[in-house]
């Protein structure tokens, strides 16, 4: 195990990690940090969860020159919510340096971010089609980059934006090294690496399968028709921490979420079609605990690392292996335990079964819950909350009522109907759902996912949104 003082870091970058709490470096760290510091050109892969983004952050702030007032890092995320956080952490790493990283993306005021730029921030954490509408008013210049990151590289280019990404890259005109980082590689990033970087160094942490083994990972195969009350009832019974539950499609998404609240649950929708403000109000709220549940599309599936997700439920299976890899890595992050839950259907085995080949995993298979499981899971957890109430001795005000009662009723009925009381119905209110049908096999699917992905991308040209 390394620590970050063998690294030979500067002082002040030391101690900002000291304050961050890392004591030991993680694999990917360890490999890269040294490398990466010495200006080459670099390929990190590793599971997620495993600290990726300092493995990038500590080289790139290392380089700044504090008295350049000008950007000398870049950073590229496919997604807005990770470009906002990948600069969060940037800036954290750099803090006691006095580096900056301001975050640039689609959907929030141009002008706004205009403004902040003039104040020379020395790292841009971007999504590609903001900083190119950047670059095309020259409020950006690339012309003293010495570091470009490429997060979540594979995902960039599946959602079409390797132009985007060729024009970036090939506009950088100082000496530069370029950093790629994902838990997936594919073969487009491979040539994306051949052209533009400088026979860059392969770091692949050693492991067995693409998912880190502190996931617990299920499935349970059920009808379409009942996934929603099955999911109810998993709630119920493992009643997360925070949860996020993805869906296939943003209508889906929508369904989801609505059918939930209906029934009771604090939960929120997260997808493309909303608005900048919503998106980032729903990812403030799942992060203050105001709501428990996220539902998602992929746009969520991506780097987020959100403190407290415990569970993960792929409500519709993934598209692809790789999407089911970043997915479930929403939980399970910096070592912690997590839990994975996937819905099948009968003729969706065939995919749980390339998830698997490709993941190099298995994944246990459950039976959905019964009812008197679910009433036994209910009353538990009840119990659960009256023990903690007992542990807290906050009860001086209630005591005289309970005397008072017990002397008219014998304490087991008592008890009883308080239990009862207490005790969560299973919430009936009827939720509909629009059918979907379920995943093709794979060839229709690959050939259809082509001709999408042409639609998409010339649709994003104008949006650059997800
Ligand atoms: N050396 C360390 N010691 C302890 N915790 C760490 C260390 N490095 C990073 N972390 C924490 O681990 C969590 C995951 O890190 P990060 O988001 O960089 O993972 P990642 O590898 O990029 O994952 P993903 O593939 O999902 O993007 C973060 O909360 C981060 O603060
Ligand atoms: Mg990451």
């Amino acid at each position: 195990m390394k620590k970050f003082s063998d690294f030979h870091l500067s002082k002040d970058i030391e101690k900002a990690v000291h304050n961050l709490g890392f004591e030991e470096a993680t694999p990917i760290q360890a490999e890269s940090i040294p490398i990466a510091m010495t200006g080459r050109d670099l390929i990190g892969q590793a599971q997620t969860g495993t600290g990726k983004t300092t493995a990038f952050g500590i080289p790139l702030i290392e380089r700044v020159e504090l008295g350049e007032k000008t950007i000398q890092g870049i950073v590229l995320a496919p997604t807005r919510e990770l470009a906002i956080q990948v600069a969060e952490e940037l800036n954290r790493i750099g803090q006691v340096k006095g580096v900056q990283t301001l975050p640039i993306y689609g959907g929030q005021d141009i002008n706004r971010q205009i403004k902040a730029l003039k104040k020379r921030p020395h790292i841009i954490s971007a999504t590609p089609g903001r900083l190119m509408d950047h670059m095309k008013r020259r409020t950006i210049r690339l012309d003293h980059i010495r570091t470009a990151v490429l997060d979540e590289a594979d995902e960039m280019l599946n959602m079409g934006f390797i132009e985007d990404i060729q024009t970036i890259l090939g506009s950088i005109s100082s000496p530069h090294q370029t950093l790629l980082f994902s838990a997936t590689m594919s073969k487009q990033v491979q040539s994306l690496a051949q052209k533009f970087m400088n026979t860059p160094e392969l770091v692949k942490v050693k492991a067995k399968g693409l998912t880190v083994k502190n996931i617990e990972q299920q499935y349970v195969e059920i009808p379409e028709n009942r996934k929603f009350d099955v999911l109810c009832n998993l709630l119920d019974l493992q009643s997360p921490d925070l949860a996020i539950v993805f869906g296939r499609t943003k209508r889906r998404v929508d369904e989801l979420a609505e059918g939930l609240k209906k029934r009771g649950y604090a939960a929120e929708g997260i997808h493309g079609d909303l608005t900048q403000s919503k998106r980032a109000d729903v990812i403030r709220q799942f992060k203050e605990h105001t709501i428990e549940i996220m539902v998602a599309t992929d746009v969520a599936a991506r780097g987020l690392d959100i403190t407290g997700v415990s569970h993960v439920y792929n409500f519709d299976i993934p598209q692809d292996p790789e999407s089911y890899v970043h997915r479930i890595g929403r939980t399970g992050r910096a070592g912690t335990k997590g839990l994975a839950v996937t819905f099948i259907t009968t003729r969706e085995r065939h995919h749980l079964k390339v998830i698997e080949d490709v993941t190099k995993t298995n994944m246990s298979r459950q039976s959905p819950p019964t009812s008197s499981e679910v009433v036994a899971g209910n009353q538990e957890a009840v119990i659960h909350r009256v023990l903690t109430a007992i542990d807290k001795r906050e009860l001086g005000e209630y005591k005289p009522m309970a005397e008072k009662l017990l002397e008219e009723v014998d304490s087991v009925t008592l008890l009883s109907a308080t239990l009862k009381l207490l005790t969560k119905e299973s919430n009936k209110t009827p939720v509909r759902l629009t059918e979907v049908s379920p995943l093709r096999n794979k060839r229709a699917k690959t050939e259809r996912k082509r001709s999408r992905g042409r639609k998409e991308a010339a649709g994003r040209k104008k949006t650059y949104r997800k």
